[in-house]
């Protein structure tokens, strides 16, 4: 007998026909309220769970009793009740490595963005405020050859280390759980504590997860000890910066710009101080949001929930 999957985003059709050529399908296309209520309505007959951006909590798994795996299409598995996943038996999978690049990529983004002011002066361009050769007051400032700090050296940390090191000759200094001498080797990397890092880095990248550990690592004291020319890049979790605090931070001039493809809420409220500040280059947590990275997320998510319910070991189990 087929088992039932539910899935709450939407697959390529290639992706799509394998699914349903093995499992029954529950096909919902969005998780607005609407999607929410069909959500509850399947839950009672899920074997399996694929999607992604879904609080994923006890409340929710205790509508699913037969529930065997959830695949998650994403690395960052902070959505999810592990612990409870655990104890119920239920096999959580996501996907790592497949995209690490893209996102490193879209760090690197944010560093060029925001050191060379590309959007404020886009902008400006745009409305028509370039009536003159650019003075200083439209300078940026260099990337190549500046500092770059990244806080939570994995996969993700690596890729935007070889990034600035080889492409452009950036000293590279980090913060991970602990020193990585193949990295530093690679890299020509130097491990740092935490407040040396904020207090040396040209550009501090967060590439770590969001846990119970993390949560609101860089607050206010954090952003004190940063310099002025500081640029901060956030493409890890939004909760793992304190918001009021780096609002504060950029108000007051104690860090140069912010380059942000994470918030604590998101969307981000259309209200947010951030959105009114030439300095902050925001994007809608675009990270792994290629066309080509997206498809491979979604086929490493898929070929991990078959194996689960197939009871044979996924390649990338989380518990
Ligand atoms: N913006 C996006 O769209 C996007 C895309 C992909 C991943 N992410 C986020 O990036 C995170 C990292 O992904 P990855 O594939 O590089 O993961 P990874 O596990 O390979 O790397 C994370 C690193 O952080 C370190 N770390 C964990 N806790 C730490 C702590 N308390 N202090 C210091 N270092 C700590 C780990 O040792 C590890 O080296 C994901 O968990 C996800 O939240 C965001
Ligand atoms: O964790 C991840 O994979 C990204 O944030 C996409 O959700």
């Amino acid at each position: 007998m087929k088992k039932h999957v539910v899935l709450y985003k939407e697959l390529s059709e290639p992706l799509m026909q394998r699914l349903e050529a093995q499992t029954h399908v529950t096909l919902i296309k969005r998780l607005d309220a609407q999607g929410l209520e069909q959500l509850r309505a399947a839950l009672p007959h899920a074997h399996g769970l694929l999607g992604a951006s879904l609080k994923l909590d006890a409340r929710l798994l205790d509508l699913a009793p037969k529930l065997e795996a959830v695949a998650s299409v994403s690395v960052g598995v902070d959505n999810y009740d592990i612990d409870y996943l655990s104890k119920r038996k239920i096999q959580l999978t996501n996907t790592p490595g497949v995209l690490t690049e893209t996102t490193a990529d879209t760090g690197f983004a944010l560093i060029m963005a925001t050191a060379r002011r590309v959007v404020e002066l886009a902008i400006k361009v745009r409305n028509g405020q370039w009536q003159k050769n650019i003075g200083p007051e439209w300078f940026g400032t260099d990337v190549h050859g500046k500092t770059l700090g990244i806080i939570g050296m994995g996969r993700i940390g690596e890729a935007l280390a070889q990034r600035g090191h080889f492409g452009f000759g950036m000293p590279v200094i980090y913060h991970s759980n602990s020193p990585k001498p193949a990295v530093e080797a690679r890299f020509n990397a130097q491990y740092r504590s935490l407040n040396d890092l904020l207090q040396e880095a040209d550009f501090i990248c967060l590439t770590l997860p969001l846990t119970a550990q993390t949560e609101g690592l860089i607050g206010a004291q954090a952003f004190a000890l940063m310099r002025p020319e500081s640029i901060f890049i956030n493409i890890a979790r939004g909760k793992v910066v304190d918001e009021a605090a780096m609002i504060q931070a950029l108000q007051q001039g104690q860090i140069r710009a912010a380059g942000l493809d994470v918030f604590e809420r998101e969307p981000l409220d259309a209200n947010s101080p951030l959105l009114h500040m030439d300095n902050v280059v925001a994007t809608p947590h675009i990270g792994s949001a290629t066309v080509e990275t997206r498809e491979a997320m979604a086929r490493c998510a898929v070929d991990n929930l078959l194996a689960a319910l197939a009871g044979e070991r996924p390649a990338n189990p989380v518990n």
